[in-house]
């Protein structure tokens, strides 16, 4: 490590490797390289309540459809490792533009015929508080693009609250219900969370993650599922887990694309404070990877990056 061609470590404690232009990424190395010893790790960390961070890396795709693509192809690895290790996956879905995009990729993708979709376990980071089926939630837009498409065992399915499900038109109660089906999933003698193998989240143009924004009491919320009210993107009501459970994952990976996500990405590798921008509070156990677009990835600090 170090050595001609290897990673560099910058200021911020992001480490690069420069990759010849053709592969168009940058990417760091911050992530545990046995598994055995990372899942002890994350084992003790969990105990203990102490989630151990990982450092963050950044990958950089020519425009969106070739990050939707490469995020598909990452996704499809990664649920193959995970059952190759410990018999089953658990993913964590997020909304948005980029997110539809990446579960198309996945479904054109002849690899995931790969995967065991009985043995998936399929989570949502956050969701808009609608009735199930509205256009607008995440699960809807989801279901559409790729979880109706593969054979998942419906009972590993799990959408956060409608306004029309058993807790009913309150989002407090919803979000409880949340918290209890993820405690249900928990594995004995840990936290409150199931293991996450992937998390994948969608960066606002302000900053926000999931549905934790910029300055929001659910900055204050120390249960691990929060109900959102006074979102400042529509709807105004949703429910989100909180940093505290998404850093639980073993890895996040913070897609973004397009020019509007420029400023946020680039404040939050630089360092900016969580509250302002939930995005650089964001941090896996064993790794945190940022999936970028050129246009969302023009204001990484240049130290972080190798090609515009
Ligand atoms: O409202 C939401 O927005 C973010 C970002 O969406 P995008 O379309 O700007 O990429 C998304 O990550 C989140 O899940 C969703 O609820």
């Amino acid at each position: 490590m170090g050595g001609p061609g290897g990673p560099r470590t910058g200021r911020s404690g992001q480490r690069r490797v420069d990759h010849p232009p053709r592969h168009d990424a940058l990417v760091t190395a911050g992530t545990r390289r046995a598994d055995r010893s990372r899942h002890d790790e994350q084992d003790r960390a969990e105990r203990s309540g102490k989630a151990k961070m990982s450092e963050a890396s950044v990958a950089v795709h020519a425009d969106a459809d070739l990050l939707a693509q490469a995020v598909a192809a990452r996704l499809v690895v990664k649920l193959l490792d995970a059952q190759a290790e410990r018999g089953a996956a658990s993913i964590v879905l997020t909304g948005g533009r980029i997110a539809a995009a990446v579960h198309r990729a996945v479904v054109a993708l002849p690899a995931h015929d790969a995967v065991d979709w009985s043995r998936v376990d399929v989570w949502w980071g956050d969701e808009r508080f609608l009735p199930a089926g509205d256009p607008e939630r995440n699960e809807t837009q989801a279901r559409a693009a790729l979880l109706d498409l593969v054979p998942l065992d419906p009972a590993r399915v799990h959408p956060m609250p409608a306004t029309d499900g058993p807790t009913g038109d309150d989002p407090e109660a919803g979000a409880a219900a949340y918290a209890e089906e993820l405690a249900r999933a928990a594995r004995p003698g840990h936290a409150a969370l199931p293991h996450f193998d992937v998390l994948m989240l969608g960066v606002g143009e302000d900053g926000h993650v999931a549905s934790v924004f910029p300055e929001h009491p659910v900055h204050h919320d120390s249960r691990p599922v929060s109900a959102v009210r006074g979102s400042p993107k529509p709807p105004p009501v949703r429910t989100t887990l909180t940093l505290p459970s998404i850093n639980t994952a073993e890895e996040v990976w913070l897609v973004a694309s397009g020019a509007d996500k420029a400023r946020a990405v680039g404040m939050a590798l630089a360092g900016a404070g969580p509250k302002q921008l939930p995005a650089a509070g964001v941090q896996g156990v064993s790794r945190t990877l940022w999936l970028l677009d050129r246009a969302a990835a023009a204001d990484v600090p240049p130290r972080l990056r190798s090609l515009r």
